[in-house]
């Protein structure tokens, strides 16, 4: 039983007004405070003017799924797939929106009105607010984090600036992982959990990368950081289930934040301290021997109250659940994928591979020039990707889409990746297809080579997020995943038993993994 089927309620069929009066409330209290206005509170009257209007533009906004607010939970079971299937086919390049048990949702379709998002201002909507919302940042991880986001920063520049430069350490540690994580496998197939190896080996890579040795080789921080992501979305999946005038309360209660801290803070206490006091020693930014690392370059950049050990800590561990969850889910899928490949495939990908590695070596130069790789992987997201519902803005003033459709001030809305990635008609020739040269052959046309890279953002392509608020991360994702992908198809051979991958489970938008699938590996033995 999952966790969403364990908190479903029974449905009743007959609140459909307190769904609304409630969601209302929840709206006009959540905008009331993003503009810095009088609580609504304090002028009953005004409360119900406003509600009033929200209700009204809400309602202009039709509704796919159930309504009432009891029943809203069923949309966290495979309904969620069979809802958000309907609004797509109903209202396409349209808007719709869906009840969840806490808010409405509200769908933007296809490619236009994305396009509409992006040219869109932060002050209209902004994907930060939704964020904290979502995750309920100010509990789960720190309330500085929901404010001064300036670790963004920091993954675009620094972070990628350096993925050249640090590779030859995430090639080792990469093999180093496997080696460890796969030391039975030999010349005979063995069974491996792909989904808990997965977790193991992009836990192992990206903290070689973020923290260096030997705390990237710690059972503890490993333990910590590859579940902190899950503890952060269950305590906010929770919280958000309360009416926002007890969010307080309960994200007191429910978060795990401190209890993670306290074991991050015995780790990373002593490392920080340490570079902290070098700096002091030399006298500035610069001294000898300083790692080139995430620590590092938290510290070069944290300014006034939050250049101190706990702000720290505290964004490594944020910055971690950002990184580890996904790109560990996005590898389990691939390693899916490329398990059910035919024979054919799994071999032009290998020569590709093989031919790359003789001739510029494991390196960051060498994995990009992976074309027939690239395409294989970012097929495998958009076809079978995890999806969910990504482009998340709140909208912060009422905001009216080129079609004419006003969405309220308060309001949350997103696209839904795995219709969008699937559309029948706009974007790809056979979309229910597994096509891995796709993209490959995209980039033969001209002026397209830079445009279909499995790191590119496109308007049809999703996995990232689209325009200025896309992932920070996504280029550190992609040669992590490239190489460990590379990796495997250099060393072994997979496949699953029966020959056919698991089945995929839905929960609400989100397309989940087996993770209880065992695939076997051997040695290579072409
Ligand atoms: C395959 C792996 C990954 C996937 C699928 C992924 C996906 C996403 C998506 C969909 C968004 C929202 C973008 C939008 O709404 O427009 C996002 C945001 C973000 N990602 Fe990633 N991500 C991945 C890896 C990473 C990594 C490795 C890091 C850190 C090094 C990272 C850090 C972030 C951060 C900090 C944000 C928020 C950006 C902001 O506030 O502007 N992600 N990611």
């Amino acid at each position: 039983m999952t966790f969403f089927e364990n908190v479903s309620v029974a449905p009743t069929g007959a609140t459909r007004p307190v769904l609304l009066l409630l969601y209302s409330a929840t709206i006009v209290m959540e905008a009331s405070q993003g503009y810095g206005m009088a609580h609504p509170a304090s002028s009953p009257g005004l409360v119900l003017i406003a509600m009033y209007l929200l209700h009204k533009k809400l309602n202009a906004i039709p509704t796919v799924g159930p309504t009432d607010f009891l029943s809203a939970s069923r949309f966290w079971t495979e309904q969620g797939w069979d809802i958000l299937q309907e609004g797509y086919n109903k209202y396409p390049n349209g808007i719709f929106k869906v009840a969840l048990p806490d808010q409405w949702m509200i769908i933007i379709n296809g490619r236009r009105l994305i396009e509409d998002t992006r040219k869109a201002s932060e002050e209209e909507l902004n994907m930060t607010e939704s964020l904290n919302d979502a995750l309920a940042v100010h509990y789960t991880l720190t309330k500085e984090i929901a404010l001064d986001p300036y670790h963004v920063a920091i993954i675009r520049t620094p972070l990628t600036r350096n993925i050249a430069a640090g590779f030859g350490e995430i090639k080792e540690e990469m093999e180093l992982a496997f080696t460890e994580y796969l030391a039975d496998v030999k010349n005979d197939w063995v069974k491996i959990p792909a989904y808990k190896i997965s977790f193991q080996i992009v836990g192992r890579v990206t903290n070689r990368y973020f923290v260096g040795l030997p705390l990237c080789r710690d059972s503890d921080w490993l333990d910590l950081n590859t579940h902190f992501a899950i503890d952060v979305f269950m305590s906010a999946a929770i919280i958000n289930m309360f009416p926002q005038i007890l969010k307080p309360l309960a994200g007191r209660f429910l978060t795990k934040m401190p209890a993670s801290m306290k074991r991050a803070t015995k780790l990373l206490q002593p490392i920080i301290q340490d570079r902290l006091a070098r700096e002091e020693e030399h006298g500035g930014k610069a001294w000898p021997g300083k790692p080139n690392d995430l620590i590092s370059w938290l510290i070069d950049e944290a300014k006034g109250g939050l250049r101190n050990i706990h702000q720290i800590i505290a964004r490594v561990l944020a910055i971690e659940a950002a990184a580890i969850n996904t790109t560990s889910t996005t590898l389990c899928n691939s390693l899916y994928q490329l398990a059910t490949a035919s024979p054919s495939i799994v071999q032009m990908l290998r020569e590709e591979v093989d031919e790359i590695i003789a001739e510029y070596g494991w390196s960051k130069q060498g994995i990009s020039k992976m074309c027939k790789l690239d395409s294989f992987l970012r097929e495998t997201s958009r076809f079978s990707g995890a999806g969910g519902f990504v482009n998340r803005r709140k909208v912060m003033k009422d905001f009216t889409f080129s079609n004419g459709v006003t969405v309220p001030a308060g309001t949350t809305l997103c696209t839904a990746a795995y219709m969008h990635h699937h559309d029948k008609v706009s974007y790809y020739e056979n979309p229910d297809t597994f096509d891995p040269l796709r993209f490959y052959r995209m980039r033969e046309h001209e002026g397209a080579n830079l445009r279909y890279q499995m790191f590119a953002t496109d308007l049809d392509f999703l996995m990232f997020g689209s325009g200025r608020n896309s992932c920070p991360g996504r280029f550190f994702a992609v040669y992590q995943i490239k190489a460990l992908i590379a990796h495997v198809l250099t060393t072994f051979d997979i496949k699953f038993e029966n020959g056919v991958a698991p089945a995929y489970k839905w929960y609400g938008p989100e397309k989940g993994l087996d993770t209880k699938a065992v695939m076997m590996f051997r040695k290579r033995q072409d």
